[in-house]
């Protein structure tokens, strides 16, 4: 399957002859580092090679178009219900940096003693079965053939039928997965004697898979009431997962630690979190480290969490992490919406990029509070450990409540998360193997009677699906109605004839979500925020963010609302962007006829940068053409645009204007024409204007011949000049 980078991905091609589909590979993926990295004006330090295909960050058109690639893994989380449409969202996330996917499964899987099979919609998560994986994994492939690097596919074993998972990640070429058998006990009430002996045998299998392990450590962090006191046993939970992945046959390489620094601000966040961060890399040298932003003290509003997630990945380069995880600014209020996914991705990789070749600039103390700190989390969590040994292991312990607690180790406050080794699901379904016990497939953990002395076990089985996937059974759908063809049927027609509706979630959900400031005392202003919504036309608006700018004064609101239509393409009107000339047209028509052109930004305006982009031969600019342009600088009055031109004989007056307050930016616009008119040089200029706010329709109105808005290079200029120059030769 090949992608096309002007083609939405065809979802039916996705799902045609999964019962054939193979993974073309196992195992965890790295980034290929690049060192002295040389790309546009600079040398960077700490990237990967470049993308074939992406999105640079938006300031990248300053330094020429480069999007350089951190040296680290970058993950998105994706929750929905409908795997389908996070096809979509894998494939931007992709184009923005991430190569690691994750997806969460619907909620309760972990208590489905058995596989889903088939395509049903979940809850909160996708229900993770051979098809849905299978289908993910064939557009994984096609998408990191567009991007030009391997992309990792990541999910959840976890739960009662975690060996099972397991199995099918390591048949489907699933690269990283979740497993820690104490997120079960403690945050899934399995049964802890069922969930240890499912544990070493996913392990086991996750190993010969070469899938990467994370870790289940995180979750203490989401659950912890003071999270900077949670640090202890996070140091614990870590250890006690490792020795039991090593335990289990896990070589160090595929065990990942999940780590997330506690706090947020307004807590001194690096003064309580930089220790820490220091002390897991101390105590855990040889492992991975999977660096995750933090979610326990998320809100509403997406520009904190961002500044949030900005100090995580400063700690992450400080310290170290094989992989940033990244949490989208808009997990604290909702199911996050794809375009908040990649809100994610773009906080890590600018992040990361602003802080290239850090360890050149700044080292961490090597005395005082960060090492005194990080040496006293260690000694907590060394005695957490000695009294799980003096109270009867680890079981015991549980039992006991010791872990979640919401005292700083070894000060307790009894609010631990309880759990009794003789209950939970799974409770009674441990029974000791038979001496002639043959494990179905080949990576067992354990006696296995079918394992001759050397060899692999399934010989005697004629190969297990592990060593023979043609012994894999595909089962395509078990619920007609429930499946992924009905949920398409809607979406693809509308997209057939034609039609758009905005979506932040499910395509086709009609979302919108608008930000609306009201000058009145919070509860007024909600309630008027809401009525507005009404009035445009926004179906069951509701409230998902508010902030309050003074008591008094206002508050702004973020509200989303459902606007019930669908614009039909073909009835839109058709703006007909010129194809710009190939650049050796315009040289070979420009060099010869020494042409001039005068600009300059004008009215009380300061901002030049958009305006030497036009111009300058360093950015692409028109000067590489030949034209000869006379640049007069800033807050220049139009009359002096025109004398300039007099003087220089020019053809061409551009002029950048970025203020639009009051509308000034037409007033220019306006007064430049007419005065144009009054001297008589109207019909032997082309008046152009540009800004980030002009647009083609708003120029000409204006009386110019061209309006050019963000994002225009050098070379659309240069093609309308010598357009309109070539067409008043003929006249
Ligand atoms: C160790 C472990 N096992 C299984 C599951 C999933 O288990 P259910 O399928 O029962 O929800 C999880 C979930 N964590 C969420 C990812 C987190 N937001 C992250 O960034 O890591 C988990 O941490």
């Amino acid at each position: 399957m090949k992608l096309s980078p002007d083609q939405p991905i065809d979802l039916r091609e996705v799902l045609r002859d999964l019962e054939r589909y193979r993974p073309r590979r196992k195992g965890w993926h790295w980034r290929e580092k690049v060192s002295e990295h040389k790309l546009g004006p600079f040398v960077f330090k700490d990237t990967s090679r470049e993308l074939t295909h992406s999105v640079p960050l938006m300031a990248a058109h300053a330094f020429g178009g480069i999007d350089p690639q951190c040296d680290r893994t970058l993950t998105t989380e994706i929750a929905s219900g409908r795997f389908e449409d996070d096809l979509r969202r894998m494939r931007m996330a992709a184009w923005h940096g991430a190569d690691h996917i994750m997806v969460i499964r619907t909620t309760g899987q972990s208590h489905f003693d058995g596989l889903i099979e088939g395509t049903p919609e979940g809850v909160g998560g996708v229900p993770i079965s051979r098809k849905q994986i299978r289908a993910t994994r064939k557009a994984l492939d096609a998408i990191e053939d567009e991007v030009g690097r391997p992309i990792n596919f990541h999910s959840y074993v976890s739960g009662v039928a975690g060996p099972e998972i397991a199995v099918v990640f390591a048949e489907e070429g699933v690269n990283g997965c979740h497993q820690d058998p104490q997120y079960n006990v403690l945050y899934r009430d399995v049964n802890m004697h069922r969930a240890y002996v499912d544990a070493a045998e996913a392990k086991r299998i996750l190993a010969d898979g070469g899938i990467l392990q994370l870790d289940g450590a995180h979750n203490a962090n989401a659950t912890a009431k003071e999270a900077w006191k949670v640090t202890p046993e996070l140091l614990v939970q870590h250890a006690i997962n490792c020795a039991y992945s090593r335990a289990a046959g896990m070589p160090q390489d595929l065990i990942a630690l999940s780590t997330v620094p506690p706090t947020a601000p307004p807590a001194p966040k690096l003064r309580l979190d930089l220790p820490y961060a220091v002390a897991l890399r101390e105590l855990f040298r040889g492992y991975c480290f999977r660096a995750q932003q933090n979610t326990r003290y998320m809100e509403s509003d997406t520009r904190e969490a961002t500044i949030t997630h900005v100090l995580d990945t400063l700690i992450s380069r400080l310290t170290s992490a094989d992989i940033q995880s990244t949490i989208t600014p808009d997990e604290g209020r909702n199911i996050p919406w794809h375009y908040n996914n990649v809100a994610g991705v773009n906080t890590a990789r600018q992040t990361f990029m602003g802080l290239d070749g850090l360890d050149e600039l700044v080292d961490l103390k090597q005395e005082g509070v960060l090492r005194e700190d990080a040496r006293a989390i260690k000694e907590r969590a060394v005695l957490f450990l000695e009294e799980i040994l003096e109270s009867g292991g680890y079981y015991a312990a549980v039992a006991a409540g010791q872990f979640v607690d919401s005292g700083h180790y070894p000060e307790r406050k009894g609010d631990g998360i309880v759990r009794d080794p003789g209950k939970g699901d799974g409770a009674g379904s441990v029974i000791r193997r038979e001496p002639d016990y043959g494990a179905p497939v080949c990576s067992h953990f354990g006696h296995n009677a079918l394992a001759p002395a050397h060899g692999k076990a399934c010989d005697a089985i004629g190969g297990c699906t592990l060593c023979n996937p043609e012994k894999i059974r595909y089962i395509d759908e078990l619920d007609p109605e429930d499946c992924v063809d009905r949920r398409l049927e809607t979406p693809l027609a509308e997209r057939a004839a034609g039609l758009l509706r905005p979506e932040v979630e499910k395509q086709g959900d009609g979302v919108v979500c608008l930000t609306v400031f009201v000058p009145a005392a919070e509860a007024v202003a909600e309630a008027a925020a809401l009525e507005m919504a009404r009035h445009m036309n926004l179906k069951d608006p509701q409230v998902i963010s508010r902030r309050v700018m003074h008591p008094a004064e206002g508050s702004v609101f973020e509200i989303k609302g459902v606007l019930d239509m669908a614009v039909d393409i073909a009835r839109l009107p058709q703006e007909a962007r010129e194809t710009p000339l190939p650049d050796a047209e315009i040289e070979a028509w420009v060099r010869p006829r020494d042409i001039h052109v005068v600009a300059a930004t004008v009215g009380e305006d300061e901002h030049s940068v958009g305006l030497h982009e036009i111009l300058d031969i360093k950015h692409g600019g028109i000067e590489k053409y030949g034209f000869h342009c006379h640049d007069l600088g800033t807050s220049v009055p139009v009359e002096r645009l025109l004398d300039a031109a007099e003087e220089t004989g020019a053809r061409a007056v551009l002029v950048s204007t970025i203020v639009t307050h009051g509308e000034v930016h037409k007033g220019h616009m306006q007064r430049l024409d007419a005065l144009a008119r009054e001297r008589g040089m109207r019909d032997r200029l082309l008046l152009i204007a540009g800004g980030p706010q002009v647009t083609a329709e708003l120029a000409q109105a204006c009386g110019m011949d061209a309006g050019f808005g963000r994002g225009t290079t050098g070379r659309e200029v240069a093609s309308f000049i010598v357009r309109s120059l070539r067409q008043r030769e003929k006249e």
